[in-house]
């Protein structure tokens, strides 16, 4: 079985800062890719840039703010981009495809079939994806908001073998190195605490979105899934393959020792939360490292109007996010058995159909650690 590596390639390495799509570097890139196909790999590729391309020849004079604006510049700058790499790729004699996809199509098991028999098709027949995210259509809730997400799932639903996600950092820093010139790089993470996405900022150039914070949060879905990632910078001829081998100039993400069974990585990292339970200490540590169910009695608030079976986030007595699990009872009725010990809560109701509020089976923590680096 070839080598199946999904890489992604953010607006800060496609576009330049006034706008404008920088044509010498779609066909670096495609040249790259089309090295990995020689070296029999099979590359499939996730490309932000449309918004950073198309924004120019609209006339706005910076990378739009309001929806409409991000909407139109995207819908001319797509078709800018997938030009340049069509034309890029057919030097090496390539064929691309291109794909847009939304959160909603993740979240609908059809339309992720869907989508996978698309892509799996494209590759048999050495056709690569070039996918972005569709702008157009993708707004609000329905938006994945940065392409570094979209990548990871692609990565998860495509089985990926490798993450490369492509940025102009050589790799996650202590801090933002733009800011602390102290900051010192990480070559090797194992797990992704607390304290690394403490010091992942916000985007670092005026086109690209999600910064640094997106592609921890994207290295952790991938990973959890068994994906190995790799985030950092290519520059020269042959550096992609290099980063492919394990000597890329970034930092390499190794896989979660327990990999997350796909229904879990629904619940974590594709479900949309439709209310949030606050807990108190114990039902904390009970969620989080003690492998339990959620019982009423740590229950402290109840917030949205949500359904038993619907997905819940549960927050911690500091408000910080412990994960997400599927809620056994309707928001009114938990409300009235909040706090109650497993007795009162069988003679406050009358028919009980499971006493946990979340079973540790339908549970998922999202909880960074907290070790030190
Ligand atoms: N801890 C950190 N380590 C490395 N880079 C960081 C860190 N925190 C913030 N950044 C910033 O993240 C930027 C990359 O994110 P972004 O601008 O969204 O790029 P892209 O367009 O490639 O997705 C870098 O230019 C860097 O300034
Ligand atoms: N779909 C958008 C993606 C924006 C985005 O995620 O940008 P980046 O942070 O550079 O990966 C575009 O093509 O402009």
């Amino acid at each position: 079985m070839l080598h199946r590596i999904v890489v992604k390639i953010g607006s800060s390495s496609l576009t330049s800062p006034e706008g404008g799509l920088n044509k010498e570097a779609t066909r670096f890139f495609a040249a790259e890719l089309a090295s990995l196909v020689a070296a029999g790999y099979q590359p499939v590729l996730v490309t932000s840039g449309a918004v950073a391309a198309g924004f120019r020849e609209i006339g706005y004079e910076q990378r739009p703010k309001l929806l409409h604006e991000k909407q139109a510049a995207a819908a001319v700058g797509q078709a800018l981009l997938m030009q340049a790499y069509r034309e890029a790729f057919a030097r090496h004699k390539v064929r691309s495809a291109q794909v847009l996809l939304t959160r909603a199509d993740f979240n609908s098991r059809k339309r992720m079939g869907n989508a996978s028999m698309a892509l799996e098709e494209l590759l048999k027949q050495q056709v690569i994806p070039v996918i972005n995210e569709n702008d157009t259509v993708s707004v609000d809730e329905l938006k994945f908001g940065d392409n570094d997400t979209l990548s990871a799932l692609v990565a998860n639903l495509l089985k990926a073998d490798h993450l490369l996600i492509l940025t102009d950092m050589d790799g996650l820093y202590t801090q933002d190195p733009r800011i602390d010139p102290g900051a010192v790089r990480l070559s090797r993470v194992e797990e992704i605490t607390e304290e690394m996405l403490q010091g992942a900022g916000g985007a670092g150039s005026k086109v690209g979105t999600g910064g640094m914070r997106s592609k921890l949060e994207a290295a952790r879905i991938a990973t959890r899934g068994g994906i190995p990632v790799f985030v950092g910078r290519i520059r020269d001829a042959g550096e992609l393959l290099t980063a492919v081998r394990g000597d890329g100039h970034g930092t390499y993400f190794s896989t979660s020792s327990s990999n997350l069974p796909r229904k879990k990585q629904w619940l974590g990292f594709l479900s949309t939360p439709l209310g949030r339970l606050y807990v108190d200490e114990g039902a904390a540590e009970a969620l989080v490292h003690g492998g339990r169910s959620l019982l009423p009695v740590g229950v402290k608030r109840v917030d949205g109007a949500f359904h038993a079976g619907d997905v819940v986030e549960v927050y911690g007595p500091d408000d910080s996010t412990l994960g997400r699990g599927i809620v056994n009872y309707d928001a009114e009725e938990l409300d009235t058995i909040k706090g109650l010990s497993s007795a009162d809560v069988v003679k406050q109701i009358d028919v009980v159909h499971r006493l946990e509020v979340i079973h540790r089976d339908e549970w998922i923590s999202l909880k960074y650690s907290n070790s030190r680096f």
